[in-house]
């Protein structure tokens, strides 16, 4: 069953629709929670750690039984190949953490990947959810749908002054980080990125990489998150995100008509220019990709190309990925087999759209 979700690199997040879909890529509602009964997953042993696994998908089928959620799918991380479970990470399914050591975890998954539960990652659950653009109260409802579902199954560790308890006293309180991932190639262009994602701390923000907590921002995508969950409600943090994020998609817009005016010819030559090299490279590395899928997203958003879509630029952030690379190849492949199947790949992608000016 689990094949579906490797076989495929398009997830419903990455379909590039969805308000300000230009802009912001993608939001996410995350939600920490634990079992009453047993200790928190970096305490457990082996043993305890299946009683997890088993208890949370005794729920799902409980669950299944009684006509819903009946589009979720367990999935025992332990059947797949590390490289399976590489491009579960690629399309943000799990994450890295969870791909790394699978002995006692698991994973449930929707059949549209807008909703992923990672059992015995930092917490017995991490209930996800994935939409595209900026659709922070469509993903808040679907996790707390979710939520609601398995607390009808399951006893919570709840405290009635503090909240959910979380293995991690940072997610303590509602135990939710609400995020949306934004392109922000303008603001990065004109120089003013450093200093307004600087600025965001004071707002109670987090910025990340493009695959989370320690990761490296790349292709101009940021990850903002709140960084408080404690005395604040969900709909508090949701609503503050969205502030943060109009102000920030307002910036990227001002930034970009700015280019606009006063340097077209030469952001017309960087677009275009980007959109050659990745037309016609043979041999390609992941970071000289991203960097110019970047530009090239940006010229699609600005009308300056008109046939790329949103949604082929966010698959490409996953075909492109080593992991797949590899799959597509069936085989260990070394970094140069890589970089020249990257290049490949992205020829054959952008060609078969065909260009208009
Ligand atoms: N808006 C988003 N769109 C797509 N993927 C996202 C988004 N926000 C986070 N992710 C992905 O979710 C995974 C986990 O992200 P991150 O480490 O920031 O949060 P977390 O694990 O939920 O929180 P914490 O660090 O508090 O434990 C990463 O793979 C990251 O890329």
């Amino acid at each position: 069953m689990y094949e579906s979700f490797v076989n495929k690199a398009l997830s419903k997040w990455m379909e590039g629709t969805g308000d300000e879909g230009d802009i912001v890529i993608s939001s996410r509602i995350r939600l920490a929670r634990n079992l009453s009964t047993l200790p928190f997953p970096h305490l457990l042993n082996s043993t305890d750690a299946k009683k997890v696994v088993t208890m949370i998908h005794d729920a799902l089928q409980s669950l299944q039984a009684q006509e819903e959620e009946k589009d979720l799918v367990f999935i025992n991380l332990l059947e797949l190949q590390p490289m399976e479970r590489a491009i579960l990470v690629d399309k943000h399914l799990i994450s890295p953490q969870h791909a790394d050591e699978v002995a006692g975890r698991g994973l449930i998954v929707s059949l549209d990947e807008s909703v992923s539960i990672l059992i015995n990652e930092e917490d017995h659950l991490r209930i996800q959810c994935l939409y595209p653009g900026l659709e922070l109260e469509k993903v808040w409802n679907q996790a707390s749908k979710v939520d609601d579902l398995f607390e009808s199954q399951l006893d919570f560790a709840f405290d009635e002054k503090l909240g959910y308890l979380t293995a991690c006293p940072t997610n303590v309180g509602t135990g939710m980080r609400a995020s949306v991932m934004m392109h922000l190639p303008a603001l990065v262009m004109t120089n003013q990125a450093s200093r307004v994602l600087a600025s965001l701390t004071q707002l109670g923000m987090t910025v990340r990489g493009l695959f989370g907590e320690g990761t490296e921002a790349t292709g101009n995508l940021f990850q903002i998150s709140n960084q408080v969950t404690l005395g604040r409600s969900e709909e508090e943090i949701i609503s503050n995100l969205l502030v943060v994020a109009k102000q920030l998609i307002d910036q990227e817009r001002m930034a970009r008509h700015l280019l606009l005016k006063e340097t077209k010819k030469q952001l017309e030559d960087q677009v275009w220019r980007a959109y050659g090299i990745l037309t016609h490279a043979r041999v390609i590395s992941s970071q000289e990709a991203m960097s110019l899928l970047s530009k090239v997203r940006l010229g699609t958003d600005m009308g300056m190309i008109k046939t790329v879509s949103p949604q082929t630029l966010n698959e490409m952030l996953v075909l492109t990925r080593p992991a797949f690379l590899q799959k597509v190849k069936g085989k260990d492949i070394s970094a140069f087999e890589r970089d020249a199947q990257r290049a490949t790949i992205i020829r054959e992608k952008l060609l078969t759209e065909p260009l208009n000016q």
